[in-house]
This record gives structure tokens, C-alpha cells and sequence, in this order.
């Protein structure tokens, strides 16, 4: 079963400009192979085949509307009449890279391949006039959210080196799923579209026999590492990188599928991996995880979280959230998690941080609290706790002290709006030390 979820423009995730369309659907390789007159008729413009790289174009998604894409790479296919014609890797530019695909040339509506002519538009939102290049930067930099942390140089660099997805789809346990960007598997891997995990060891490999066949011989029917949290059928594991090296590494190799910006550690010595399963008698089957580094100078409490595709949006990521806090709580510290967030991750925290914060101001009616006692009691980092605030607009800043100021009335709007509570953590349930260093 695949997964993926599709642009919402009210989430802040993905816009569409409303355009949606523009020009005929016209793309059905007819004419001359190498030319093809597909520009409106006033401006007599050819358009040359196959597409060059960079082009921009708008492409039919799956929604059956047309997008504004960018060409990003092509490849040759074969074709019934031996052709080489191309197929073209494009980047939604409305949207997240994880949506970046190879599609046919009869999905690119040819009639909207775009001049260079950098004419001067208005841009509604400014009221400025500037050239559609300039606009279109602007826009592209607002929709490509948790890229804000990279210089524009590393941002280049990340992008050329993992411009193109690898794999295209892992089996793992009961499910098959699509994967969202590049992971730097070994070279060897790099040339097959599906990959088959064993869902307990994380091992892979390149054929379903020879997961079968290894299905045989793994012992392992859990994690390889401490179980510290059990409450009902969900379990929690902790595996130490260094005693799990290779169970690190894969995981790491199967997370980065689905974690853009997000530097891929080889020495997972200096991680501890908790594991979130579901168990049922068949084993405990990997959910999610995240990351947690053993000793971190910017009091990260957490590196990379995940929840794997066709376990999202049941309240698991809040559940992985809470519990870094509980684990931070009984470390008697105060944490959070490494930057740069992803658009789900910016919004899975916001709305956990949200739903923390404003619970216990509703509590304490006389807003008689301050930002650190918040911090205090609830681990989070003072910066996020007054970041929070701030963008709900419960702090006013006066005689040179931030106070938080709020109604009950204003408190349940956030509230609500800040969506489910996702699975509770039973804290009774937790049976945990923090790390410490074995001489
Ligand atoms: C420090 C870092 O690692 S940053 C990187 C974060 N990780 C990633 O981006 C990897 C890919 N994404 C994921 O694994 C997941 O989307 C996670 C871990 C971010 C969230 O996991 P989930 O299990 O889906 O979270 P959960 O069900 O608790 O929902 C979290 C909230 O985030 C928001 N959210 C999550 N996914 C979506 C989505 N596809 N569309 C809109 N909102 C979403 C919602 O507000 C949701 O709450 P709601 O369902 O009550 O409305």
C-alpha cells in the first residue's frame, strides 16, 4: 500500500495558485519529433524536443489539474516505435520534494513551456513590481518550507547531489511504500526501483527471494535493544548505536527515504535509537522512531524523528514528541530538537507545543506564570516555549519583561485549533535510566 499525502493548501504544507490550468492539454508527441509548435499562436514559438533541463512547463499531477513544474532531469525510454523518447523527472515547484516524479511527456502541457522574457508583473501580495523571475523566487522560497537554516550554497549543493529519488518503493513487513527523496544507499542498490527490509534486523535487499530466504534465518522478532515502555500492544525499544551499529546504519538508510534535509550520520556510535512498534503475536513491527544524541552541547533532546507513511496522522509523531520530553524530564533537563524541521515536523511540534503550553495556562487561571517556569515544568526550551507564545499572541512585552497574557475564551481557540492530542504517554509505563557512559 502506498502513501503519500497530498498537497493541502490550508496546512501550510503544499499551495496550489489557483491557476491550476493554462493552455490545452497538448502534449500527445505528434508532429515533428525533434520540434514541436506548441506556443500560442501570437507568439510563433517553437518548442524543441526533448525538453532541456531547467525547463519550466506545467505538468497534469494526479489531482487531474495542471501545476507549474521544473525539469529537473530526463532519461531516455524505449518505445513501441524504437524512439529513443524521453521521460522527464520534475519538481512541483508549488510543492514539497517529496511529490518530485518522473512523468511522460504527454502529461507536460507543451503550449505553457516558458519564454525567457523576464517581463515585470505585479505581486499581489506586495504590491511590488518585479520580474517573473524574481516573483517566482519568492514564491518557491515561501512554499519550500524547513530550508530556511541552509545558506543558499549548501541548499544548491544538497539539492544537486539529491535531486533525483533512488529508490522508488521499499516492502517492509505488510507494506509497500513509496518512498519521498534520495538516500545514499551503497552504489550497488542505487540501480533497483524497490528495496525489501526485514522488519525487525533493517537489513535489505535487492529481491523478494532473498528476503524470503532470510526471513527463514532472522532470530530477531523486535528491535535489538532494551524494551523500556510497553502499554498495551505499543512498545517502545531503546537501541544504542554503538552495540547496534548495522541496525543503526539501515535504519538510517531507510529513514533518510523520507527526511530531506537531514545529514545521514555513518557514525551512529553517538546515537541512541527508540523504536515505537505496534506488537501483535507475530513480533513487535517498527511504527517510527527518532533519534536522540548521547551528549548534545545545544541541548537537542532530539536529532530525527519519523513515522513511517502508513502510520501517519494517527498521533504517533505527538507520541515520539511527548515521550523525547519524558525522557528529558527524568533526565532533569530541558530540550529540542535539531534543526532544521521539516514542514511535517515544524507542524507536528508547533501543534504539540501548542497543545502543552496553552493546557496548563488554562489551568492556571490567574496567568500568574512565567516563560521559564513553563520551561520547567514541561521541558521544553524556554526559546520554544516563548516562540510558541509569541505566534499565538499571548505575550505582551512591557517595562522590558515578556508577560503572557490570556483569556479562557482565547486559550480554547488554540486549543482547538491545534488539533488532536495524538497517543498519550503513560509515564507509569516508562521504565528508563539516561545514558551513561560505560568505562
Ligand atoms: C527534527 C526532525 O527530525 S524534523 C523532520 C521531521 N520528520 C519528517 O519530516 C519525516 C517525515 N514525516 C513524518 O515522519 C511525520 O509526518 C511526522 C513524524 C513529522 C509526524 O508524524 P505523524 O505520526 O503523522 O504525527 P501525528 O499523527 O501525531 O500528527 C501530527 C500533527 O502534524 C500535522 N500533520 C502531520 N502530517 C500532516 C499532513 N500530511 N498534512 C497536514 N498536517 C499534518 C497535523 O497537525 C497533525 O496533527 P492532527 O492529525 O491532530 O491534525
Amino acid at each position: 500500500m502506498g502513501s503519500i499525502e497530498a498537497p493541502k493548501a490550508e496546512n501550510g504544507i503544499a499551495h496550489q495558485n489557483g491557476g491550476g490550468g493554462g493552455g490545452n492539454r497538448n502534449g500527445d508527441g505528434g508532429g515533428d519529433p525533434a520540434t514541436r509548435k506548441g506556443k500560442s499562436a501570437a507568439s510563433l514559438e517553437s518548442v524543441r524536443l526533448p525538453l532541456e533541463v531547467g525547463t519550466r512547463v506545467m505538468c497534469r499531477w494526479r489531482d487531474q489539474k495542471l501545476h507549474p513544474v521544473k525539469v529537473i532531469e530526463r532519461r531516455k525510454v524505449s518505445s513501441s516505435s524504437g524512439d529513443g523518447e524521453y521521460e522527464y523527472y520534475v519538481h512541483y515547484t508549488e510543492f514539497n520534494r517529496r511529490l518530485d516524479e518522473w512523468v511522460k511527456l504527454e502529461q507536460l502541457d507543451l503550449d505553457s513551456v516558458e519564454n525567457d522574457v523576464d517581463e515585470k508583473v505585479d505581486d499581489k501580495a506586495t504590491g511590488l513590481k518585479m520580474t517573473r523571475n524574481q516573483k517566482r523566487k519568492i514564491d518557491e522560497a515561501h512554499v519550500e518550507q524547513g530550508h530556511e537554516e541552509l545558506d543558499p550554497t549548501s541548499l544548491r549543493e544538497h539539492e544537486e547531489f539529491t535531486k533525483v529519488k533512488n529508490i522508488a518503493k521499499i516492502e517492509l513487513g505488510r507494506y509497500e511504500i513509496d518512498t519521498w527523496y534520495f538516500s545514499p544507499f551503497p552504489p550497488e542498490y542505487n540501480d533497483c526501483l524497490k528495496l525489501y527490509f526485514c522488519e525487525f534486523c533493517l537489513n535489505f535487499m535487492k529481491r523478494k527471494e532473498q528476503l524470503q530466504r532470510h526471513m527463514r534465518k532472522c532470530d530477531l522478532k523486535h528491535p535489538p535493544g532494551d524494551e523500556i515502555y510497553r502499554n498495551g500492544t505499543l512498545s517502545m525499544f531503546e537501541v544504542d548505536g554503538k552495540k547496534n551499529k548495522v541496525y543503526g546504519q539501515n535504519l538510517c538508510y531507510l529513514a533518510k527515504l523520507f527526511l530531506d534535509h537531514k545529514t545521514l550520520y555513518y557514525d551512529v556510535d553517538l546515537f541512541l535509537f527508540y523504536i515505537l512498534c505496534e506488537c501483535d503475536d507475530r513480533g513487535c513491527h517498527m511504527v517510527g522512531y527518532f533519534s536522540k544524541e548521547k551528549h548534545s552541547e545545544e541541548s537537542y533532546n532530539l536529532a530525527c524523528i519519523l513515522t513511517l507513511p502508513p502510520y501517519q496522522r494517527k498521533g504517533y509523531g505527538k507520541f515520539l514528541i511527548a515521550f523525547s520530553y519524558e525522557l528529558s524530564k527524568k533526565e532533569g533537563k530541558v530540550g529540542t530538537p535539531e534543526r532544521p524541521l521539516s514542514d511535517l515536523g515544524l507542524l507536528s511540534y508547533r501543534g504539540y507545543w501548542t497543545r502543552v503550553l496553552v493546557e496548563i495556562l488554562k489551568k492556571k487561571h490567574n496567568n500568574n506564570i512565567s516563560i521559564k517556569d513553563l520551561s520547567d515544568m514541561t521541558a521544553i526550551k524556554t526559546d520554544d516555549v516563548l516562540n510558541t507564545l509569541q505566534s499565538l499572541d499571548l505575550i505582551q512585552y512591557r517595562k522590558g519583561v515578556h508577560a503572557i497574557c490570556a483569556d479562557a475564551k482565547v486559550l480554547d481557540r488554540h486549543l482547538k485549533a491545534a488539533g488532536r492530542g495524538g497517543l498519550e504517554v503513560d509515564v507509569s509505563k516508562l521504565i528508563w535510566t539516561p545514558y551513561k557512559e560505560q568505562s
